[in-house]
């Protein structure tokens, strides 16, 4: 899936939203009930996609109005596909076209029951029109789903949600919002957000001021999450792009280490910024150095190799391990930096002990520790926007603040090499570590 970062101020308030898709129907022909075809398709898409088994039980949630009509397409094609489609409907859909999708949905084979403990909950109550306070019936159903262990998905907004206040909302894990991002998702730290298409014409968008995303690649987008990355650290994570990808099961320690010196000795060559910053802070006998002396020395391959040895945590090269690296504990630690909230997760769900693993690497830090963006490789020192949530999520599994790693040769927990790193500090949101 196409994959974009699209900051808060390039999205759209829902009100412009409104008028784009008003302007769309009354000027280029296209019907809600198209448009609402393709939000419910896309719908059925990513709920199709998050849920590998077919047995699994999927209960939509439907409103007497579009959103609802979203979601009651959505039934029809996951029950087309074979899927168990539940609906439930908090109350009478007597709209017409809700209600035409509604007798659709249940030709197809979906079945009108609330069920308990669905494995999904999809939330098509209520869309962009929705007013609070919600009737209890919501309210109750919100609870329930907030407090059940089903992956939770909306449609467009979440329910209750109407501002970056709202407390009582439906929780969703995964929000599938409609032709463009919406500012107030962006205080939605812990969901996942995806835009789908809608086949509105780029004229529009452009009329509108609203940024035109690539759906030409994939009818639905993934948001990514704002990233802060301190100066210099880009070009190392340049440097380092697609080493661990590439191996997936079978790279030793000593096998990865010897490629990112055989990457150093190359950017060496080509006097890479990238080179200079990992032997700025790692390589002790040319530490204080400018670039331009840096770039004077004559460097051997085992020069770069302790190099690599060194951006890694170990002090010399004939300690780096010959085992091979664990991938898995690898993949958490960049769900972790990415701010993957929800893959990060369901990978704890699977593999809880990943929160008391050490590296492999010389420094020994704990997934606690890469939160600290502080004494792991530099390439790796970058901060999620929503670290204050990831930071609540690996403690919720158990992760322990207080244990101690080996690095600038002493010990030191998480909140000492949080406190003594810029990066956090220098992020442009803020990181709000007061439950700690
Ligand atoms: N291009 C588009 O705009 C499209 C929009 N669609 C969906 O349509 C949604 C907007 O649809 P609607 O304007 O029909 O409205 P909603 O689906 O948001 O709400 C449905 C109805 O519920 C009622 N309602 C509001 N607050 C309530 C409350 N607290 N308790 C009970 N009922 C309440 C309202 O009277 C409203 O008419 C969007 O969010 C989007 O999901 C798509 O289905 C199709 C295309
Ligand atoms: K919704």
């Amino acid at each position: 899936m196409k994959e974009v970062f699209i900051p808060k101020s390039d999205a759209l308030e829902v009100e412009q939203f409104r008028d784009i898709d008003y302007y769309a129907v009354e000027n280029y022909g296209l019907p809600i009930e198209l448009m609402m075809e393709n939000a419910g398709l896309q719908l059925a898409n990513l709920v199709a996609q998050s849920v590998e088994n077919k047995s699994r039980s999927i209960l939509i949630g439907i409103g007497n109005g579009n959103n609802g009509g979203g979601g009651l397409v959505a039934a029809r094609r996951l029950s087309a596909w074979g899927y168990r489609v539940y609906l439930d409907l908090f109350k009478e859909i007597n709209k017409d076209l809700p209600k035409l999708q509604l007798e659709r949905a249940l030709k197809f084979g979906a079945i009108m029951e609330k069920i308990e403990d669905p494995d999904v909950w999809v939330d098509a109550y209520l869309g962009f029109s929705q007013r609070l306070p919600l009737p209890a019936e919501l309210t109750e159903r919100i609870s329930e789903a907030n407090n059940g262990q089903c992956l939770k998905i909306s449609l467009d907004l979440p329910t209750g949600y109407t501002n970056e206040d709202s407390e009582h909302y439906f929780q969703a894990d995964k929000v599938l919002t409609l032709a463009a991002p919406k500012k107030i998702l962006y205080g939605l730290s812990r969901a996942d957000i995806y835009v789908a298409d809608l086949g509105i014409p780029g004229a529009i968008y452009e009329k509108f001021n609203a940024k035109i995303l690539p759906f030409q690649d994939g009818n639905i987008i993934k948001l990514k999450k704002e990233i802060y990355m301190p100066d210099g650290v880009t070009s190392v994570i340049e440097l380092h792009r697609g080493m661990l990808s590439k191996g997936e099961s079978s790279v030793t320690i000593l096998e990865f280490i010897k490629e990112y010196a055989d990457r150093l000795k190359a950017g060496f060559e080509a006097k890479n910024k990238a080179v200079a910053i990992d032997i700025l802070n790692y390589y002790k006998p040319l530490m204080g150095r400018t670039q331009e002396e840096i770039f004077k020395e004559s460097l051997e391959d085992s020069d770069f190799l302790i190099i690599a040895a060194n951006v890694h945590g170990y002090d010399s090269s004939d300690k780096i391990p010959t085992e091979l690296i664990d991938i898995k504990f690898e993949k958490a630690v960049d769900l972790l930096l990415a701010g993957e909230y929800y893959d990060l997760k369901v990978m704890l769900e699977e593999s809880p002990h990943l929160v008391h693993q050490h590296s492999q690497f010389g420094h020994k830090g704990q997934l606690i520790h890469y939160c600290a963006s502080n004494a792991v490789e530099i390439y790796r020192q970058v901060v999620p926007v929503n670290l204050s949530d990831i930071i609540a999520l690996l403690i919720s599994y158990g992760a322990d603040p207080t244990v101690k790693i080996p690095v600038y040769g002493g010990q030191f927990d998480f909140m000492a090499l949080y406190e003594s790193s810029a990066h956090p500090h220098e992020a442009p949101f803020d990181i709000d570590l007061s439950n700690l």
